[in-house]
């Protein structure tokens, strides 16, 4: 059975790492009899809104819906943006209408000399996923009108039950299959929503009696991700927190391009990179494509292929094994599509 594919490639380079993607997808494919995709590509982003209208048009959002899994690649263009001042999102109105509130960010360091902190590696590894609640928390108030010509404008962090909750459990259930740890991101020392969480997190944590849990406020995380990042499997936290934490999580292990995510919910997956359009680099063929092949592996395995997912992540492995392979913002010479040749050689 084909597996239907919607294919948001968006704008800047999320082409450029899009087409790499289906690229080696189409490689798997012809290696792998029982796998076959079907790709429907739909136009959705700065762009699409500069020519319609609408970033996200009604039959786009169909499409994504009807599909087994969405394949995205960075949307958004510095400027381009609404009368009101803010750009458009159409990633995170994905989230919200298909209801895909774990966003999964995992952060794996595949060679030392990816990462500007010393002394980490196979001996001492980079590796947890930080789970980011991608429906409420302070991106709630993003619909808010931005600037309305007075003196003060809020923005509300808002936590449900059901919200908290339900991202909790995917991380103790992921971290159930990981190391067993399981660590809140919070503000719970100030926050009044934020000591909320804490304790929905602790309730939950007490379904899962074997996983080890830990509260860390927010600022310390900033500190403790450079200080000592191995102490970490699973970290969950809200959007805002998640956000801003996944990008710095991405710069310990080689930067933006090598931070794929995938954001789940109970019947919907969205993968795309962490990264956005880099509309300096959009269209020179320098973009790493790492962050979205790996994204694909994340949306095999989601998809119940796991054999073909850990058959794309080897070969990413592999290939970075070399340190000669490797993409400019790695400090490397392939272009884009030569670091993507590379992994289909050695899938
Ligand atoms: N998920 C998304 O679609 C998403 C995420 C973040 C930002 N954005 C949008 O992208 C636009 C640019 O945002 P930004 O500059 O803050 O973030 P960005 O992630 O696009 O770029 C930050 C830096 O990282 C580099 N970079 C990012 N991905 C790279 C890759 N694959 N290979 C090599 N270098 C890479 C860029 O060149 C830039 O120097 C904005 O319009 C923003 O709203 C979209
Ligand atoms: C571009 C932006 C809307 C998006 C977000 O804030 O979620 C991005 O930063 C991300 O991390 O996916």
């Amino acid at each position: 059975m084909s597996l239907r594919i919607a294919l948001l490639p968006g704008d800047g380079i999320g082409p450029d790492v899009t087409y790499a993607t289906v690229e080696v997808l189409k490689a798997l494919e012809s290696k792998t009899p029982e796998l076959s995709f079907e790709f429907h590509e739909q136009a959705v982003g700065a762009a699409e809104y500069l020519r319609s209208g609408s970033p996200l048009p009604e039959e786009a959002f169909e499409a994504c819906r009807a599909a087994d899994a969405v394949l995205l690649g960075a949307m958004g263009l510095p400027d381009v943006r609404w009368p009101d001042g803010k750009e458009m999102t159409p990633q995170i109105d994905l989230r919200e209408r298909l209801d895909l509130y774990a966003g999964l960010r995992p952060i794996k360091l595949y060679h030392p000399d990816d990462s500007p902190l010393k002394g980490y590696g196979s001996e001492r590894p980079i590796d947890f996923v930080l789970v980011r609640e991608s429906t409420e928390g302070l991106f709630s108030a993003r619909l808010n009108q931005a600037d309305s010509g007075g003196d003060e404008s809020r923005d509300v962090m808002r936590i449900t039950r059901r919200g908290a909750e339900r991202v909790c459990r995917k991380a103790f259930e992921l971290a159930r299959k990981r190391r067993k740890k399981c660590t809140l991101v919070d503000k719970a020392n100030v926050l009044p929503s934020m000591v909320f969480f804490r304790r929905i997190f602790d309730e939950v944590g007490e379904e899962f009696p074997d996983v080890t849990r830990e509260h860390v406020y927010v600022d310390a995380m900033a500190l403790f991700m450079v200080r000592k990042p191995d102490a970490y499997d699973v970290i969950v936290t809200e959007n805002m927190f998640g956000d801003i934490l996944s990008d710095l999580a991405a710069g310990i292990v080689g930067g933006m391009g090598m931070a794929p995510s995938g954001d789940v919910g109970n019947d919907c997956g969205i993968f795309q990179p962490s990264h956005g359009t880099a509309p300096d680099i959009a269209g020179k063929d320098i973009a790493n494509p790492v962050a979205t092949i790996l994204s694909a592996a994340m949306m095999l395995d989601w998809l119940g292929h796991a054999d073909p997912a850990d058959r794309i992540e080897s070969a990413v492995s592999r290939v970075l094994a070399d340190p000669s392979k490797r993409t400019p913002d790695m400090n490397g010479k392939l272009g884009t599509a030569e670091m993507t040749a590379a992994v289909i050689a050695e899938l």
